[in-house]
Order: structure tokens, then C-alpha cells, then sequence
């Protein structure tokens, strides 16, 4: 029979139950664990979890550990014993930045260094998938395989999760439509669907390119704030622009509109980043501070669709050197970079410093 949901459909599951603030279990090498996001964590089922047998603990990055001067023994992640009497406030001051400054973490904050931290490191990837902060409640159980029939929770072999994790899921077309545009009468607007039940991507063709040269292209990242709000702290809103009035003035060209919020943490996520930088971290240090790396995107999905679409190589707008590597290690050919300098204000300006003198982009 094939209706039950497959690892990759069991994983889309998971990612909303934690959003919703549903537990979840992990199993792998003979173990089971319970997994809550920090994030979307209530008072009732911390109460409820530490009422199970075990000592839970709270799963962060060890960016984040960094800030809260947390021992990261697995390397890329730590797990927090949690205190007898700590609460949903305790656990979310842990897993959330904001109010750092206002109430710096008394700690210590003693770490587990004995025993296996896989299940860990997946529970975070997937709150990380589910765009929710990097953090999340583990307890070892007993019993597993009861205790998750009763109560209902999605399972989650992390073995059989692991290489869908991080990995680009298939992109399928769904539908195209002519869109005439500000920039260019000869719009279409191609929805591109991936199979593991996350955003939809969108492809803007202008005109008719040419499939056998390398055509206009512009990986353009969501950014709610500066493409529909004029955001004046980053570059987003006039670059969108820019780019679409380059390729409607020549004519031919495609702009990959990929709905990956905030370098791919999320609307939410980048807000509390803002907040950060309100306080006077940069947009690195910011993202940082949240748990995450400096940017969470996967330039693939772009690659992918153009390959989809036809398009072996390309002419890139971008001053960003990491899309044009991406491109090239997934398949795509850059045949030439073509900058795309727009939109510098007194906000942005430090914004887009930062970027140059961090994240290597080209001035
Ligand atoms: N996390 C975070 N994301 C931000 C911030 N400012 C802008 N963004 C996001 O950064 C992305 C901007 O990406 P792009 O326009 O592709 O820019 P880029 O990587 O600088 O590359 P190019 O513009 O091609 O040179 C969007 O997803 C924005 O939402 C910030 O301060 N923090
Ligand atoms: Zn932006």
C-alpha cells in the first residue's frame, strides 16, 4: 500500500508540528527521543516533560553557545542540562537573543559532553527547517515506540532523515502565465513547487531568451521588508527593480524569485535579527547571536530551476561571489558577472559594509 507518508512527506510533518508546538520523536541507533522547539515551547508540556522519566536538555548551535559562554562539546551544537526549576521563560532566554543585553544569562550553563548528540543535531536541523529559532527540548526515552503511538507524534528515523536534511528537494513547474510588467510587457511568471512541502519558488521570464546562450539572470531573495515595504536597511527593493528594468531595456533575461526570507531564516527570524541590530550588532553578529550562520540559503534551488527551464549558462547580477560558485558547483556556467550597485541610503549603508567586509561581497 502507499498511502502511508514516506520520510520525506514524515519530515513536512514534523516541521509543522513544531510549529505548532506539537512534540515530536527522533529514533536512531537503538535510542528514542522526545523533541520540542524551544521556540513554540508551552508552560504545560515543559511541565509534562519533565515529568517523564530522564534528564531533559535544551539542543543549541554552538554559535549560539558562544554568546551564552556554553561549553559545545559536539562541536557544532551543545546540549544544555536543563535545571530542576527552570520554565518556559528559562528555556525560551536561552534559545532567544532579545533580551540578552536587558538580562545577561547568570549561568553557568553546564553542558552534556558524555553520550550520542545525533538526535540532537537533527532536532535542531529540522526546528531550523521549519524556520523556528535553533533550539529544541530533547529527552531520551524509554518505551518509545508506545509512548508515541499513544500520544499520536509523527516519528522521525534520523537515519533515514539525514540525507534530506540540508539536501535541495526536487523542484517540479506548475504552472506559467503571461504577466505583463512595469519593466516589461513580454512578462511570464513560472511557480516552481518542491517536493518536500516547503515555499514555492518563482521564475520571471522577460521575453524569449535564447536556451543556447548565457542569459540575463538575477537570483533575487525574498525580503518582505525592502520588495513590498520600501525598507530602507538593505539594498533588496531597488535591486528587485533594478534588475527587472535591465533585462525589460534588453529585452530577454530571468529573475529567480526565491522564497528564501532573510538569507533563509525566515520573516520571523529576521526581525528578531533586527532587533539585534537596534541593540548594535551587525547583520552577521545578529545572526549569530539567533544561532545561525551568516547566511542559511541554498542557491541550488536557483540553479535547479534554471537548469529546468532550459538555461545552461548565465550573465549573473549579483555582487554576491558565493552565488556565483553555487551556480558553477551545481551545473550552471557563469559566463559573466554583471554588478548590480543600486539603492545605497545613510540606513543601509553600514548593512551593506558589513557584507563587503564579512561576507566577501564585491564592491
Ligand atoms: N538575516 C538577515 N537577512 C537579511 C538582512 N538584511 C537583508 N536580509 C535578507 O538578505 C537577502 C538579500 O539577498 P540578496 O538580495 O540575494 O543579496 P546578496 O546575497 O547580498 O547578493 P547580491 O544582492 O546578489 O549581491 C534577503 O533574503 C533579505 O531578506 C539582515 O540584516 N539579516
Ligand atoms: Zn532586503
Amino acid at each position: 500500500m502507499s498511502f502511508a507518508p514516506d520520510i520525506v512527506e514524515r519530515l513536512a510533518r514534523a516541521r509543522s508540528d513544531l510549529r505548532m508546538g506539537v512534540p515530536i520523536l527522533l529514533t536512531g541507533r537503538g535510542k528514542a527521543a522526545l523533541v520540542m522547539a524551544a521556540e513554540t515551547l508551552n508552560e504545560e508540556r515543559l511541565k509534562d516533560m519533565k515529568a517523564l522519566d530522564g534528564q531533559p536538555v535544551l539542543a543549541i548551535t554552538s554559535r549560539r553557545a558562544e554568546t551564552l559562554k556554553a561549553r559545545a562539546y559536539d562541536g557544532d551544537i551543545a546540549r544544555i542540562e536543563l535545571p530542576t526549576d527552570a520554565d518556559q521563560a528559562w528555556v525560551q532566554g536561552v534559545a532567544n537573543p532579545s533580551d540578552d543585553l536587558n538580562k545577561p544569562m547568570k549561568g553557568p550553563l553546564p553542558s552534556q559532553r558524555d553520550g550520542d548528540a545525533g538526535l540532537h543535531r537533527s532536532a535542531i536541523q529540522i526546528a531550523k527547517s521549519a524556520r523556528l529559532l535553533p533550539a529544541a527540548l530533547v529527552l531520551t526515552l524509554k518505551n518509545a515506540a508506545s509512548f508515541a503511538l499513544e500520544n499520536g507524534l509523527t516519528v522521525i528515523p534520523a537515519d533515514l532523515a539525514k540525507p534530506h536534511l540540508g539536501a535541495t528537494s526536487p523542484l517540479h513547474p506548475v504552472v506559467h502565465a503571461r504577466l505583463p510588467m512595469d519593466a516589461a510587457e513580454a512578462g511570464r511568471l513560472h511557480i516552481f513547487r518542491p517536493e518536500d512541502g516547503a515555499e514555492e519558488h518563482y521564475a520571471i521570464e522577460i521575453g524569449r531568451p535564447a536556451r543556447d546562450k548565457p542569459v540575463l539572470a538575477r537570483l533575487h531573495s525574498a525580503c518582505f521588508t525592502g520588495d513590498v515595504l520600501g525598507s530602507l536597511k538593505c539594498d533588496c527593493g531597488p535591486q528587485l527593480r533594478g534588475a527587472l528594468a535591465q533585462m525589460g531595456h534588453e529585452g530577454a533575461g530571468v529573475l529567480l524569485y526565491l522564497n528564501q526570507e532573510g538569507r533563509g531564516i525566515g520573516l520571523a527570524n529576521k526581525m528578531r535579527a533586527y532587533s539585534l541590530q537596534d541593540q548594535g550588532f551587525d547583520t552577521v553578529q545578529a545572526n549569530h547571536r539567533l544561532g545561525f550562520e551568516d547566511d542559511e540559503r541554498d542557491f541550488r534551488i536557483g540553479a535547479n530551476i534554471l537548469k529546468k527551464m532550459g538555461f545552461a549558462s548565465v550573465r549573473l547580477m549579483t555582487n554576491n561571489p558565493r552565488k556565483i560558485s553555487m551556480m558553477e558547483n551545481a551545473g550552471v556556467d557563469v559566463a559573466e558577472r554583471v554588478a548590480l550597485k543600486v539603492g545605497e541610503n545613510a540606513h543601509n549603508q553600514a548593512y551593506l559594509a558589513t557584507k563587503a567586509k564579512k561576507s566577501g561581497h564585491l564592491l
